[in-house]
């Protein structure tokens, strides 16, 4: 095994006491104390008081380590060179007897999201430009060592755990890090700003010394962007400010003039190239704010005292029950926007003269048949009435144009939650809301696949841009009940959540099928990764068709027993959830199942995921008035009687 000899090497240089007795070279490292394998390599070493004492130079080339940690034992000296470790995710090396500088090559492992060095002999500067550099990192434990100096240009926006305290630091404590509690920050030499007291004039002076001698540091002296700013601002009185000003801060005022201009050319020219691609747009359908999207449409020229329309045939508008009623020309008049394009056509957004919003999808060219069967599928459809279900208010039918009418749901869609904006300013997705949204989305399935036993409705499309979230956070399942009038182009077949007897044998789409796409959308819940393109990164994905087969890969995963590592990053930085996500793991992992038999039923689905929780997962109490309908959920006899 290629990691046997740097751990034994290790081993023999470092256990003294031989409490690694199982350590050696007739067995499979993947089966010795503390050590874990993904694919047959070491990922985590998790020696915590063994009493080991020296180096850890050896374990330096286990290149797909993930987690290191050696808690509680002795070692000692400056940490080596970790630049190697490119995959680490966890680094826990409290309460040992390092000593020497920061170690500056942890700073590369751009994969890092907990760093615990507390409890050890570090001394000299913290270098804050590079730890800031560890954008992921969720956990910095810096306490009981001896480092000196600044740590006022920290700018760590994810951090949720902190602790410097028992340090010799001075000088003012940046905004981003005040949100934590003074006993973070205690046993210093002279750190103040909140959450300690105000900087005074002597604050400043006596850091004065130190290689960062100014609270204002200098990448936050030539900020144009007012984000960097209130951490000098905030901290510093008026006094100080004028202290600091003179030659830096004319300096500061030119870079901060010339930043702003720089600013404004570059929004002067973004302007101009948006207003000259929009006169460019072919048609009408792109623009947003325009009074008609439909002017490519035969409406264009209709006219509302003639039932023709330019040579087309006027088609009717059908209201269903509880919907409030409009006429076609106020769907025209509306001023829309378009919301997306999917396989079965376009969604805009239209906000009627009155005000109400809605949603319309023009449907384009399908498999749709006569219009009697186009009516007699939308009757059943206009029936199904649920809180975890996006209404269908109104259908029009004519030769050349289907539109669909339904709420509009303002708080966007599961695909953008999740996969939408991933960087600096993302706002993470709560393992709360998930669950809520998993529970969700599985009642209003629950609902269709109930709601007439005689024609077992199929949803036949479930994926997270069908998963939408109305006005109170609920999750509501669109667009069921269109795949009958799928054409070969509207479904691709390898879409990700397609199940593999639908992808490859071409079999009709199932309730089972429909599990098996839900069970994709819980893994996609759970990993935070999109089933629907390539995942190029790690080499781990395992695709078909040219997309993820997320199911495929977590049960790789799962098989080298490292469950923890499919997990969304995310999900991190909430505690005593493992339970839970394990939970809502087996859940999706039997929905998957490549044996249709094999997979639960909806009824059992959403049973399981209510028990994982409770109550708090249930949909809140204002969801049934929430629906834009008026109109109640529907009897299962309703449902089905239009159709029979
Ligand atoms: N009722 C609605 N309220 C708010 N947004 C909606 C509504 N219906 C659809 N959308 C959004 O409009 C966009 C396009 O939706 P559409 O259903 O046409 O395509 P899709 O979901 O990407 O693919 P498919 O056609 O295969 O379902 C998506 O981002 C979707 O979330």
């Amino acid at each position: 095994h290629p990691d046997t000899p740097p751990l034994l090497a290790f081993k023999s240089s470092t256990d003294v006491t031989n409490s690694l007795d199982n350590w050696n070279s007739s067995t499979t490292p993947c089966t010795w104390t503390g050590i874990s394998c993904l694919n047959n390599r070491v990922s985590r070493v998790v020696l915590e008081g063994f009493q080991l004492s020296g180096s850890l130079q050896n374990l330096t080339i286990l290149k797909e380590l993930r987690v290191l940690s050696l808690k509680y034992n002795h070692f000692s000296g400056s940490l080596p060179n970790f630049s190697n470790l490119s995959a680490l995710k966890l680094l826990f090396l409290s309460h040992n007897e390092f000593s020497g500088k920061f170690p500056e090559s942890v700073t590369k492992l751009n994969k890092l999201y907990r760093l615990d060095l507390s409890h050890n002999r570090f001394s000299g500067d913290i270098p804050v430009e590079l730890v800031n550099r560890l954008t992921h990192l969720l956990t910095l434990r810096l306490e009981e060592n001896a480092f000196s100096g600044e740590i006022s240009g920290v700018n760590l926006v994810n951090l949720q755990e902190f602790n410097a305290s028992g340090n010799r630091l001075v000088g003012a404590i940046p905004f981003s890090l005040s949100r934590f509690p003074v006993s973070a920050f205690g046993k210093n030499g002279d750190l103040c700003g909140s959450p300690l007291p105000k900087c005074t004039m002597t604050d400043v002076n006596s850091s004065s010394g130190g290689a960062m001698a100014s609270p204002l540091s200098p990448a936050t002296t030539i900020a144009s962007s007012p984000s960097s700013l209130p951490v000098n601002t905030h901290n510093l009185s008026p006094k100080n400010s004028r202290r600091g000003g003179g030659k830096m801060s004319s300096l500061a005022i030119i870079a901060i003039i010339l930043g702003d201009l720089l600013v404004l050319t570059v929004v002067c020219i973004l302007l101009y190239c948006f207003f000259c691609t929009r006169k460019n747009l072919n048609g009408s359908e792109f623009r947003e704010g325009e009074k008609i999207v439909y002017s490519s449409s035969p409406y264009g020229s209709y006219h509302p005292n003639t039932s023709q329309t330019g040579g087309f045939e006027r088609g009717k508008m059908v209201f269903f029950e509880g919907a409030k009623r409009f006429e076609l020309e106020d769907l025209l008049r509306a001023s829309a926007e378009m919301l997306g394009k999917g396989g079965f056509g376009t969604a805009y957004k239209a906000v009627l003269d009155d005000g109400n919003v809605v949603a319309v999808k023009r449907l384009k060219e399908l498999n749709v048949g006569g219009k009697r069967e186009f009516e007699q599928q939308m009757e059943v459809l206009g029936r199904l009435r649920h809180p975890n279900l996006v209404g269908l208010k109104a259908y029009y039918f004519a030769s050349d144009e289907k539109l669909l009418v339904y709420d509009f749901m303002s708080n966007g869609n599961l695909f953008w939650l999740l996969h939408g904006n991933r960087g600096p300013g993302r706002t993470p997705l709560d393992w709360t809301t998930r669950l809520k949204i998993a529970a969700g989305a599985a009642r209003g399935l629950a609902f269709i696949h109930n709601s007439c036993k005689s024609l077992k409705l199929t949803h036949g499309n479930i994926k997270s841009t069908n998963i939408l979230i109305d006005k109170s956070g609920n999750a509501r399942v669109s667009d069921f009940g269109l795949a009958i009038f799928a054409t070969p182009s509207s479904i691709p077949k390898t879409n990700g959540y397609r199940a593999p007897e639908v992808a490859l044998d071409g079999r009709k789409i199932t309730q089972k099928s429909d599990i098996y796409s839900f069970g994709v959308l819980l893994l996609e819940l759970l990993t935070g990764k999109c089933p629907s393109v390539v995942d190029n990164g790690g080499g781990l994905a395992t695709t078909y068709g040219g997309v993820l087969d997320l199911p495929r890969w977590v049960q790789s995963v799962v098989r080298e027993e490292w469950t923890a590592e499919v997990f969304d990053l995310e999900l991190m930085r909430y505690k005593d959830i493992e339970e839970e996500m394990v939970g809502l793991l087996q859940i999706a992992m039997a929905c998957t199942s490549t044996s249709p038999d094999q997979r639960p039923k909806v009824n059992y689905v959403v049973k399981m995921i209510e028990e994982l929780r409770g109550v708090e997962v249930s949909p809140s109490p204002d969801t049934a008035t929430d629906s834009v309908s008026d109109s109640p959920a529907v009897s299962e006899d309703n449902t089905c009687g239009a159709s029979q």
